[in-house]
């Protein structure tokens, strides 16, 4: 008996390792270029130690294969294969050219999950076209100008805020101070909701905001996003994430009927969404909230991560800082010293300043794709097979020294006109590219570009001497930085 059991147990590994060593093969009986897969975890780091964040591994495994002179190559996400991208020709084809093969994120959403999960990110094929088809007249910028005096309303708190804060010599954890920022200008525009962040920093829009932000690791993540029985198993114990969709589905159901039983308008995207289902009567009220939650999920972190990075940078780069602040008192010198959305417009070099802040740290590091048809890539006989993960390392293209000599400078003349012209369109990819194109791009430009208008013409920005240059991220889904940023403020005489 004890033999049989030992026999039986040893058959089991056994199976299990000629199983896993089958499948870490894959890659090599394709005949892909691939890097070594470790068992049990693929090329990913050991979730129970990671060594490295995701955003990190991927982009080493970007500089490995380019190192190799590979124009792509196969990973192991745990056991899932899945293409890293590395030729920029190859990039554009799959992301643009031929999107109609690569058309879905490659997300799960079962049926039975909220409808707030139905929204545009995860949406694929026929239905994703449709509602991005819907919602693009929302986006425009004629739209995001009727916009722009709701976000101004949400700066005043912020820089009477951080006035406080100077008259009382304190230090500034700046990742905080934007971060309810975003959150006023998501709860404003997004469901006509006054959050007053810095007054109330318990409120829920807050309390989720910090949610995201602290998000669930990558790892799991996308473990969750790509494996539906992890997506069902994952979910179930998350019951805050469930709370936070009953939070958000409510409140824009409940402001939604006030707004219709009222006759209410307002410049935000819940009169955007309400005009959208005046032209077209069959998009319904579940859909409407759930295209106001996407628009807090893709929009709150990444905006609030990304002013937390160009205020870090132009800290330490006090010459950058001033040059910002006399091209934003310059246009606004020509607009009779207001803040206009034309003005903003016109901000050549602070918008050199945000495009190297995205180059540097782009929020999204990486960018997926489900190959949805057998694909042959142009010019090889290889062929991506159907359901296969396809992946684009943001943070690899962005921090490559062939496209951008010495990365890890903070330069913003590298987006002046002559060195743009220069590189390659896909060398710079941080709201994507194609079709799945970020949509709230010009939002997001705008509400970073007033924040950063009020922040630098009222006050200069020195690191803490607390504060090292060299910062490490978090492993979260998005970028950010692990630790606070603590930037000392000194107020500017009018
Ligand atoms: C600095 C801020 C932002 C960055 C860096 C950013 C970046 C991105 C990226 C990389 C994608 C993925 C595109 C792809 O898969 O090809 C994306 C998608 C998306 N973003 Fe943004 N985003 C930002 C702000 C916003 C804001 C403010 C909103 C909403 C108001 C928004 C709404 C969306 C939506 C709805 C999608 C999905 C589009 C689709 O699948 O068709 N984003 N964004």
């Amino acid at each position: 008996m004890f033999t049989e059991i030992i026999f039986g147990l040893v058959s089991l590994a056994l199976s299990v390792v000629i199983y896993l060593k089958w499948k870490f093969s894959y890659w090599q009986r394709r005949k892909v270029p691939y890097l070594d897969p470790a068992i049990p975890w693929g090329t990913d780091e050991n979730p129970f130690d990671p060594k490295r964040t995701f955003h990190d591994t991927i982009k080493d495994n970007y500089d490995e294969l380019k190192r190799k002179g590979h124009k792509f190559g196969g990973l192991y996400l745990g056991t899932r294969p899945a293409l890293l991208l590395v030729d920029l020709d190859v990039t554009k084809k799959i992301i643009n050219k031929d999107f109609q093969f690569f058309s879905g994120h490659g997300l799960y959403v079962s049926k039975n999950r909220p409808a707030l999960f139905h929204n545009l990110f995860s949406m694929d094929g026929q239905e994703w076209k449709n509602s991005r088809t819907q919602l693009t007249p929302t986006f425009t910028s004629g739209k995001m100008k009727t916009m722009f005096p709701t976000i101004l309303n949400c700066v005043s708190p912020m820089v009477n805020h951080i006035n406080g804060l100077d008259r009382e010599g304190k230090v500034l954890n700046i990742k905080e101070i934007v971060a309810c920022y975003s959150t006023d200008v998501i709860g404003s525009c997004g469901f006509g909701v006054e959050c007053n962040s810095f007054e109330k920093p318990d409120a829920e829009f807050r309390k989720y905001g910090k949610l995201m932000l602290g998000g669930a690791p990558p790892n799991l993540t996308l473990k969750m996003l790509f494996h539906k029985c992890l997506m069902e198993f994952g979910l179930k114990k998350h019951n805050s994430i469930e709370a936070m969709m009953n939070f958000f589905d409510g409140t824009f159901k409940s402001i939604f009927k006030y707004r219709q039983e009222n006759e209410v308008k307002r410049n935000d995207f819940v009169e955007l969404l309400m005009e959208m289902q005046r032209k077209d009567p069959s998009v319904t009220v579940d859909q409407m909230a759930a295209h106001s939650f996407m628009i807090f999920l893709a929009g709150f972190e990444t905006s609030a991560t990304t002013l937390t990075f160009c205020l870090f940078e132009l800290a330490f780069n006090r010459d950058i800082q001033q040059k910002a602040r006399e091209d934003i008192k310059n246009v606004m010198n020509k607009h009779n010293g207001q803040l206009t959305y034309d003005g903003i417009m016109e901000m050549k070099y602070l918008q050199m300043v945000i495009d190297e802040t995205l180059r540097k740290h782009p929020p999204g590091t990486v960018l997926n794709r489900l190959c949805n048809t057998d694909y042959k890539i142009e010019d090889t006989d290889i062929v991506i097979e159907k359901d296969t993960l396809v992946l684009v390392s943001v943070l690899g293209i962005h921090r490559d020294p062939e496209l951008y000599p010495n990365p890890e400078k903070f330069d913003p003349e590298r987006f002046n006109e002559e060195n743009k012209a220069g590189r390659h369109q896909y060398a710079y990819v941080p709201f994507s590219e194609g079709p799945r194109l970020c949509i709230g791009m010009r939002f997001a430009v705008m509400q970073i570009k007033i924040a950063l208008s009020y922040l630098l013409t009222n006050f200069e920005f020195t690191p803490d001497p607390s504060m090292p240059y060299k910062m490490t991220y978090t492993n979260s889904v998005t970028l950010g930085f692990k630790d606070n940023v603590l930037l000392n403020v000194k107020r500017l005489s009018e």
